[in-house]
């Protein structure tokens, strides 16, 4: 694909973006799918949509003084110059008379010859004049807010919920690509040989802290192996595997994943009955619950029975008292996997998180009668907020005095993970900052 072509894609997932016509990271999938992109073209076409949409807030100060009635300008000028302003920025190995010219063409085939001599002045000012310092910006947390691209309100409700330091940390982490990780499927090889087979084949790897069937890859693209071609591993952020881990499961166990696509977890907990016991997976959408029967299938498990159905009508469809082990992987806010999918910082709102707060409480009211005496119930988000968390624990445990906090699931923690910031009474919120993973919180119950 020529550079010319490839910018010209990017945009156009840019521009679809903003006007909330999808996610960044399903168009970046379905134009590498369809284009048949290259690596190269596809590590720089990922690296150009996130970094622009990861740090529009900082681009949009810096774009600022050198643009006259910024309102005006259509929606795909305005993400032209924040694309370009974050290639000179940001990508080294692109030099800025390149970036300048290629927006120069693109402007000629989409716009007037007004736009293409107001993108070509903007951007030779940017590069002729410089970027405003964001040391003029006197609030400090203001300046946070744009010097890491995060909505001012959001960076204000964390540092209420977690102190400055903490936001700060997971501000800047926030930023980051997200390390990625895969769990080794235990049925078919133990973690030492497939690390081995990594390091032979030339990827940068080394054992998770938190997971023992954690890997984290750190050079290598492991979607092109034969061991997950094969379903020797699967993808799965660290934090993520810490359900599994803490689900204290024994062969044999009938368990409930009422939230279940597109079924990492579902697909954990049933490798750790070793394929014995029984696994329910549900989900609300049938076409997510295939997701699960496929990740199933291609780990050869056949220990997962997943439909389709909503989380709060599961009482309807089980007895009172029947499952061993209930997982609540609810559905959240998302805003601990800004790293990975950065449109969620700007497009959630305090009443959304609200909203879910309210379905999170009665997934939890609706299965908690589904799990037998002695029974553990983990509830999980992959999200950084109380509301969500803490708070949404706190009211269950009002609301249900037949369950309490299983303090085993301090002691049973990682090592590593048993001193973190995040842990409270009512369970752990990992932040990114803590392993580089995705900002998670989960907690065990246990039902008298
Ligand atoms: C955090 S995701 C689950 C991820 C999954 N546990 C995994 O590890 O792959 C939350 C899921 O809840 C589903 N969901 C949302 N509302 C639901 C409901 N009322 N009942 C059941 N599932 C629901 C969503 O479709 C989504 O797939």
């Amino acid at each position: 694909m020529s550079n010319m072509a490839l910018r010209n894609a990017a945009l156009d997932i840019l521009t679809r973006v903003g006007d909330g016509g999808g996610y960044s990271h399903l168009l970046i999938n379905q134009a590498i799918e369809k284009r048949g992109l290259s690596n190269r073209d596809t590590s720089l076409l990922t690296e150009i949509v996130y970094g622009t949409i990861q740090r529009k807030h900082t681009l949009d100060f810096y774009i600022t003084p050198f643009v006259q009635k910024k309102s005006k300008l259509k929606p795909w000028v305005l993400w032209l110059l924040y694309m370009s302003v974050y290639q000179m920025v940001y990508l080294e190995r692109v030099p800025d008379h390149a970036v300048i010219n290629e927006a120069v063409e693109i402007s000629k085939k989409r716009g007037h010859k007004g736009i293409v001599s107001m993108v070509n002045g903007i951007l030779r000012n940017v590069q002729r004049k410089g970027l405003p310092s964001l040391d003029s910006i006197e609030d400090p947390v203001e300046r946070l807010a744009v010097e890491t691209s995060h909505p001012l309100w959001l960076v204000k409700r964390w540092i209420d919920m977690y102190g400055v330091d903490e936001t700060k940390s997971m501000c800047h982490q926030n930023l980051q690509r997200p390390t990625m990780s895969v769990r080794i499927n235990p049925m078919k090889a133990t973690r030492e040989r497939v690390i081995d087979r990594l390091q032979q084949d030339g990827f940068d790897c080394e054992p998770s802290l938190l997971s023992p069937q954690g890997i984290l890859i750190f050079k290598g693209n492991i979607v092109n192996h034969a061991l997950f071609q094969q379903g020797f591993v699967t993808i799965q952020d660290e934090s993520s595997m810490l359900v599994g881990e803490m689900m204290d499961l024994k062969a044999d166990m009938k368990v409930l994943d009422a939230c279940s696509a597109p079924g990492g977890k579902a697909t954990h907990i049933a490798e750790k009955l070793n394929d014995t016991g029984e696994v329910f997976a549900y989900d609300l959408h049938e076409k997510k619950v295939k997701l699960v029967r496929d990740k199933a299938e291609q780990l050869g498990l056949e220990n997962i029975t997943a439909k389709q159905a909503d989380g709060r009508n599961l009482p309807s469809m089980h007895e009172e008292n029947t499952f061993d082990r209930i997982l609540l992987d609810a559905p959240c806010s998302g805003l601990g996997v800004v790293r990975g999918k950065p449109d969620i910082k700007y497009s959630k709102t305090t009443d959304d998180i609200l909203a879910l707060s309210n379905i999170q409480g009665e997934l939890l009211d609706a299965v908690s009668s589904l799990l037998k005496e002695n029974g553990k119930l983990v509830y999980s988000t992959c999200t950084v907020d109380h509301e969500e968390n803490e708070k949404r624990i706190q009211q269950f445990l009002e609301d249900h005095p037949e369950y309490e906090v299983d303090q085993a699931f301090f002691d049973e923690l990682p090592e590593e993970a048993r001193d973190l910031p995040g842990i409270t009474e009512w369970g752990l919120q990992l932040f990114p900052q803590d392993f580089d993973t995705d900002g998670f919180f989960l907690t065990r119950l246990k039902k008298a």
